[in-house]
């Protein structure tokens, strides 16, 4: 269902004012030729609305030949601001930067970060962001559980179909995706409503076990044919196997030639009730990153490859986000989602 260009406006006003933009502040849009107009323009009005001093940085694209499909997620941490200063001093002299072009997963949004600036990504269709608009009783709940998972020391997934997985905590720091981005130096994604950190280096141990009707990501994909179970030791996967699904993930992620591709990003769930498991069956593969998939309550999300997010080593560009249905996510042997649903905190 198409979303006006006023509406979504009044929608990135709305976002902008809990981003706590006012007067006194600066947006910069980083954009480029792929950006959503819409969006882009949508960003400027609301911000000027709100009495900012708004300005857009435009960067030229930037393709990897070793990049498979569209997705901008697929292919992460080299983007069209790496080794460029002078556009990063640009972004860096702003309070608030809206991304609409996906800066994720790379060591230049955090050195943006790390000066104070915020950025909040913005890269879903219009009605996407209208039906999954963030709310102040978002970042509640989302924090709620944020407090209970930095106290953890132990995450562990268990699942009817076969998953039993554990990794320890405390290295990494835990991220929260409420929709907004109100803090100095906060990162954050419209749409979104999950939270995650990631495995302590080398403890990811166990069995993962991607059944009938849970996500890849960037394939955009359900599982349909038989699972794929994932056999993992020592904080990476060895071994990927099942039918024709396991044989796709195989085969793409050897493309890569990297070993780091098999390591562990991050691993969390999922607080969104406005986004559907469905929704990324309704949409062609170029329309979206799919942060339904990512975002929907009580899935168990976990993810391959980089973690330059959290200042890691791993700077691998194959990133997979692997939600999943019916799973039982503990901290500390605590339900926080029993069989795909969320239990904890109240
Ligand atoms: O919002 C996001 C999107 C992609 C990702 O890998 C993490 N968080
Ligand atoms: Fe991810």
């Amino acid at each position: 269902m198409p979303v006006s260009q006023s509406e979504l406006t009044q929608h990135f006003e709305h976002v902008l004012s809990l981003s706590k933009i006012d007067d006194t502040q600066s947006v910069a849009v980083l954009k480029s030729h792929y950006s959503n107009g819409m969006v882009v323009t949508a960003a400027m009005e609301a911000a000027q609305r709100l009495g900012a001093k708004a300005y857009i940085v435009e960067l030229s694209s930037f393709n990897h030949r070793t990049a498979v499909g569209n997705d901008l997620t697929a292919y992460v941490g080299h983007t069209a601001l790496t080794n460029h200063p002078a556009a990063q001093q640009a972004l860096m002299a702003a309070d608030l930067v809206v991304d609409t072009m996906m800066l994720l997963h790379s060591p230049e949004q955090e050195a943006i970060l790390k000066s104070g600036t915020r950025i909040l990504l913005a890269v879903e269709p219009p009605e996407m962001l209208a039906r999954m608009l963030p709310t102040q009783e978002d970042k509640r709940r989302v924090e709620a559980a944020a407090k209970i998972f930095r106290g953890a020391s132990t995450f562990s997934v268990t699942s009817k179909a076969g998953t039993n997985f554990t990794a320890s905590l405390g290295q990494y720091p835990v991220v929260s995706e409420y929709g907004f981005a109100d803090e100095p130096g906060r990162w954050d994604h419209w749409p979104s409503g999950f939270l995650f950190s990631w495995p302590n280096e080398g403890t990811a141990e166990g069995t993962i076990v991607v059944d009938i009707g849970d996500i890849l990501l960037p394939f955009k994909t359900y599982v349909r044919e038989k699972p794929i179970t994932l056999e993992i030791r020592e904080g990476f996967i060895h071994r990927i196997h099942g039918g024709f699904d396991a044989e796709y993930l195989r085969e793409y992620m050897a493309h890569f030639k990297d070993p780091d591709v098999y390591a562990f990003s991050h691993i969390g769930w999922g607080l969104q009730p406005r986004a559907q498991w469905t929704a990324l069956g309704l949409h062609d593969k170029n329309d979206a990153i799919g942060m339904d998939a990512r975002a929907f309550e009580g899935n168990f999300l976990f993810s391959t490859g980089p973690n330059t997010e959290v200042g890691g080593p791993r700077n691998t560009p194959c990133h997979m986000d692997i939600p999943l249905r019916h799973c039982s996510v503990f901290l500390d042997g605590v339900a926080m989602v029993e069989e795909g649903k969320v239990v904890a905190p109240k």
